[in-house]
């Protein structure tokens, strides 16, 4: 999908879009190191110069108030959209990547806890390209899952969109690296299979050994590329939801040399060389941004506001990657009461206008965060990292009212694993080890309590900055994509397996996502709404009840409420605090007019159905009345039945009025006429 997307973008570079046509032409590829875009520019700036941190750096916008402000009164400036043009010739070496042959990798099916997202696969080498009506199977999949939507949960106090009231699962999938140089000249065997179904079976070293097999959502196998990553891992799933407003999380697991970073980034130092974006080896966070910008390009009727902040975990002390300082100086995770959740205080945000800011934003974190060598892994990850970039959507859901969601979507690169022994750790890079063990121990505590259901008690999230951190994606509210990675030799066998055993209990952990929204925008919303029903049932009641004057609809409602001025879609985040308050007490008092005037329309309704019950009754009485006169007139031998009741005109009798039975009169008739 990432070579479509690409190819997509180019093929438009010549198409009539205005954004982009607005946006200059920039640097090539090779400049994007220099600062290319205004947000680049301000990184650069403040990586030399510290007074632009200070004008440009910002509480994170993780904690709720501070959220709601920024977006109220600062406004968004609005999204321009992608200049990828710009690397057109590159992006032919990318075009002309052929994926035949190599794309079918897909062997089978299962069904997997979490039903939109693809399940069960193994994605291999030798598989041709024969399963194309499987590959349509999985694009529809993606397709239904894209139009998965949240109902309105009112009684979360309008501020969230519940999805489905139904839990989900974590997505699981498990990425296998291939052998390394190392490993092939020391001949080691390779000690896994992949059966199909998602499945993974681990050999025993000797045959006394049983087997092991292990399930997942999708297996890679070492032959499938970064592209197949971005396919069918349930990335794009995760970053549709984030632009939704749900709150998602990829992270990558695994032993130290496993092929996390590979993963997330590509190999060591492709970004920090400001390679193109097209290149294949790109990983799965540069393909994550392309697709992210091209479906913002393509809900061209909400406004969309993105903020990123990178930041690394580095023995317990958490450094801003974006703007670390000489010193390093570490920042402070507090807890937010209003939002529940941890937060970085002060870390520094960077508004992304352009792809090319992510871009930034993601190079000058590699560039800052800390790797080190030992014998496993030349360029180790020596810290945890943490890209988390936000996206504001405003969607115009009425004529005058602008509603807010706050989505998000977490990289998250955990450092290795590691056995000291192996790793021939001492000093530094073993104090490193020793905090990198450490808090994935509590990492792997707080997984092991959240996905046992029967255990309801406390999971240690306060126990390292790395819990605190990804407390919001593991439990609860957020949506969850763990990719863990292993490497397939005899060597790393135990590691291999602790890995696997990790992700199958990761992929028990149920979570029920929610979008965050703005109370604000929730509680306009939810009034307005409320404001629409009351009117449409007084409008059916006034037109039930036919109240002509006492309640002619337009003189009561102008006079008994104060309607609100109405307000053009995206102005409302200009309004100062004060209007704003305004206008929610008006939409507020709109409503208890409206109320009142139900209340009194149904009194008058209720009052109207009781005099009508009195009066059928009455006619029921008069009617069994008449009947019984009727039957005594029938039955009477000295009363003729007549046809109707009437005065008799006959001569010479007093004047007399007769019950007659008409039954029997109008049967007269009939046969008379017959
Ligand atoms: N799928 C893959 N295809 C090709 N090379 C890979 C793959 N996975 C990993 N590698 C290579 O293996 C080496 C180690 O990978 P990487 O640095 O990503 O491991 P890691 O899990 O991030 O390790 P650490 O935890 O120590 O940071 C790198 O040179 C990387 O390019």
């Amino acid at each position: 999908m990432a070579l479509k997307n690409l190819q997509l973008f180019h093929m438009n570079r010549g198409m009539g879009y205005q954004n982009r046509q607005a946006t200059p032409m920039k640097a090539p590829p090779s400049a994007l190191s220099r600062s290319i875009s205004k947000s680049a520019e301000t990184l650069a700036a403040t990586t030399i110069a510290g007074k632009e941190i200070k004008a440009r750096k910002a509480r994170s916008t993780e904690q709720p108030g501070a959220n709601a402000t920024s977006s109220l009164s600062k406004g968004g400036s609005s999204l321009v959209l992608p200049a990828l043009g710009k690397w057109g010739e590159d992006s032919e070496s990318f075009k002309s990547r052929s994926r035949n042959g190599r794309s079918g990798f897909v062997r089978g099916l299962v069904r997997g806890p979490f039903p939109e997202l693809p399940c069960g696969l193994v994605l291999y080498k030798d598989v041709p390209s024969s399963n194309l009506s499987f590959r349509h199977f999985l694009a529809e999949t993606d397709k239904s899952a894209s139009s998965r939507t949240g109902s309105l949960d009112r009684s979360n106090q309008g501020s969230s969109i519940t999805l489905n009231g139904e839990e989900d699962n974590i997505n699981v999938v498990v990425r296998v690296r291939p052998v390394n140089d190392k490993e092939r000249s020391l001949q080691e065997r390779d000690m896994l299979e992949f059966p199909g179904k998602g499945q993974i079976i681990v050999n025993g070293i000797s045959l006394a050994q049983k087997p092991k097999l292990f399930s997942y959502n999708v297996v890679f196998e070492p032959a499938a590329t970064q592209e197949d990553v971005l396919e069918y891992s349930g990335i794009k799933r995760l970053l549709e939801m984030a632009v939704e407003g749900f709150s998602c999380t990829a992270f990558c697991y695994g032993q130290t040399g496993s092929g996390k970073t590979h993963t997330l980034t590509g190999p060591p130092g492709l970004v920090e060389r400001g390679a193109s974006p097209y290149s294949p080896e790109h990983g799965l966070v540069v393909r994550s941004f392309v697709y992210l910008y091209q479906l913002l390009r393509e809900r061209p009727e909400c406004h969309y506001v993105l903020k990123a902040s990178f930041l690394e975990i580095y023995n317990e002390k958490v450094i801003d990657l974006l703007n670390p300082g000489s010193a390093r100086k570490p920042q402070q995770v507090r807890w937010s009461k209003e939002s529940r959740s941890f937060y970085v205080e002060n870390l520094f945000t960077v508004d992304c206008e352009e792809l090319d800011d992510l871009f930034a934003v993601l190079e000058e974190g590699m560039r800052n965060r800390a790797v080190g060598a030992h014998a496993m892994n030349a360029h180790s990850s020596r810290s945890h990292t943490l890209l988390s970039v936000r996206i504001r959507r405003d969607v115009g859901s009425d004529q005058d009212i602008t509603c807010s969601t706050h989505g998000k979507i977490n990289f998250v690169d955990l450092a290795g694993s590691e056995m000291t022994k192996r790793t021939k750790s001492s000093g530094k890079t073993l104090e490193e080890a020793n905090n990198i063990n450490r808090s994935l121990m509590v990492l792997g505590y707080c997984i092991a309590q959240l996905s046992d259901g029967k255990k309801k008690g406390h999971i240690p999230y306060r126990d390292s900055k790395l819990t605190k951190l990804l407390a919001d994606s593991l439990s609860g509210n957020g949506v969850t994509l763990m990719i863990a990675c292993i490497a397939p030799t005899k060597s790393n066998l135990n590691e291999t397996i602790n890995t696997l055993r990790y992700a199958s209990r990761a992929k028990k952990i149920k979570s029920k996502p929610i979008v965050k929204m703005d109370a604000r925008d929730a509680l306009i919303l939810s009034l307005k709404r409320e404001v629409e029903a009351l009117q449409t049932e007084n409008n059916h009641l006034r037109t039930a009840v036919q109240i002509h004057t006492d309640y002619n609809a337009d003189t009561y409602s102008q006079k008994s409420r104060g309607t609100p001025p109405p307000i053009e879609a995206n102005k409302l985040y200009q309004l100062p605090q004060k209007e704003l308050v305004e206008l929610v007490q008006l939409h507020m008092s709109e409503n208890s007019a409206l109320r009142q005037e139900n209340t009194e329309l149904f009194v008058v309704r209720d009052q109207l159905l009781r005099d009508q019950e009195l009066l059928s009754r009455e006619n029921e009485r008069l009617l069994k009345k008449l009947e019984d006169v009727n039957s005594v007139c029938t039955r009477s031998p000295i009363i003729p039945a007549r046809a109707a009741y009437s005065i008799s005109s006959s001569a010479g009798l007093p004047d007399i009025d007769i019950w007659t039975n008409h039954v029997s009169s109008a049967n007269s008739t009939i046969s008379g006429g017959s």
